[in-house]
């Protein structure tokens, strides 16, 4: 279990996170979503004591890392890839963790069994793919065999295999009742992966919620009409009371609309439609609508 609460971080000016709290319970993935810059790192570093809160509280099983008796058995992570000496071998690198944590170095041979490390076991890690060096991270964080498991953007830069590969592994350690946390900024990642959603913008929280309710909530059908005069056709579909947005490409988009319904109305006022027709509201664009202003603020801080 991880519980965060009123947990806040200041770099200098800089405020990363804001005052949040959430809990993530085992027996599920769950998913730690947020644009760039959202937080999500600097949560996971205070979670894992490499970072000190400025206020608040992050606790994995009620404490603080840095008070959890023997660490490595309780939590497992994986922040960045590439924390390994490039001259050491994958397998003595295991085994010289395993040795300082008091871990038997049978389990070394389990979790080569298990990241299917095995063939590359015997070679220098400075030789490794990144889907390679993942691996060699996982097998780490499954040493003390723990019950919560964090993965910073464990698919960045993985090939289609290697994201499999790290989804079933994940839905696996979920099943055996693990609490498994994963950030990332792929929405349509986390779809195929998380059961549940906790999502953060300029440090806050935005959303805390099951998959499948967001899935629900957000991704209704929606018209999609292209017309050359979108101002006109924008106000007659006010006029009957019905409510359009723009989209990215000029398109307007009207949230659970009647396409023949649209097309009518703008026959009836003479409006020419280049295009019409329904669509189903995508993951990534309802996790962008729901971050929108959290991006459209940071970028704007950013440029002052
Ligand atoms: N050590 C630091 N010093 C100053 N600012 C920092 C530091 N670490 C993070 N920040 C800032 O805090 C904010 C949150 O950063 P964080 O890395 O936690 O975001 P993130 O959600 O993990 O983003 P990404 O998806 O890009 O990894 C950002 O604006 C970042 O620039």
């Amino acid at each position: 279990m991880i519980e965060v609460r009123d947990l806040t971080k200041r770099y200098g000016r800089k405020l990363a996170v804001d005052g949040l709290s959430f809990s993530v319970r085992p027996g599920r993935i769950t998913g730690f979503l947020g644009p760039n810059g959202a937080g999500k790192s600097a949560t996971l570093r205070m979670l894992l004591g490499l970072d000190r809160p400025t206020a608040g509280r992050a606790l994995i099983d009620g404490r603080p890392y840095r008070e959890l008796p023997d660490p490595l058995r309780r939590v497992g992570a994986l922040v960045e890839p590439g924390g390994v000496h490039r001259g050491r071998r994958a397998r003595h690198h295991l085994l010289w963790l395993a040795r300082s944590n008091r871990i038997p170095a049978a389990r070394v041979r389990e979790v080569i069994e298990l990241t299917g490390l095995g063939p590359a076991a015997g070679r220098r890690a400075g030789g490794f793919s990144l889907g390679m060096a993942q691996r060699l991270g996982i097998a780490a964080a499954l040493l003390g065999d723990p019950p919560v498991l964090l993965f910073d953007e464990p698919v960045n830069g993985l090939d289609p295999e290697g994201v499999v590969w790290i989804r079933t592994l994940m839905r696996g350690l979920a099943a055996e009742g693990r609490t498994v946390f994963v950030s990332s900024h792929l929405m349509s990642e986390m779809a195929l992966t998380a059961d549940h959603l906790i999502v953060i913008g300029r440090g806050r929280l935005l959303a805390d919620t099951a998959m499948a309710d967001f899935v629900e909530r957000h991704c209704g059908s929606f018209v999609r009409v292209r017309t050359p005069e979108p101002e006109r056709l924008l106000d007659v579909l006010a006029g009957a009371g019905v409510t359009a947005r723009t989209g990215a490409d000029g398109a307007l988009e009207i949230a659970g609309g009647d396409p023949a319904a649209v097309g009518e109305l703008a026959a009836a006022h003479g409006l020419a439609v280049h295009e019409i027709g329904l669509r189903a509201a995508g993951l990534e664009e309802a996790f962008m609508r729901l971050t929108a202003s959290a991006v459209e603020y940071s970028s704007g801080e950013e440029g002052r």
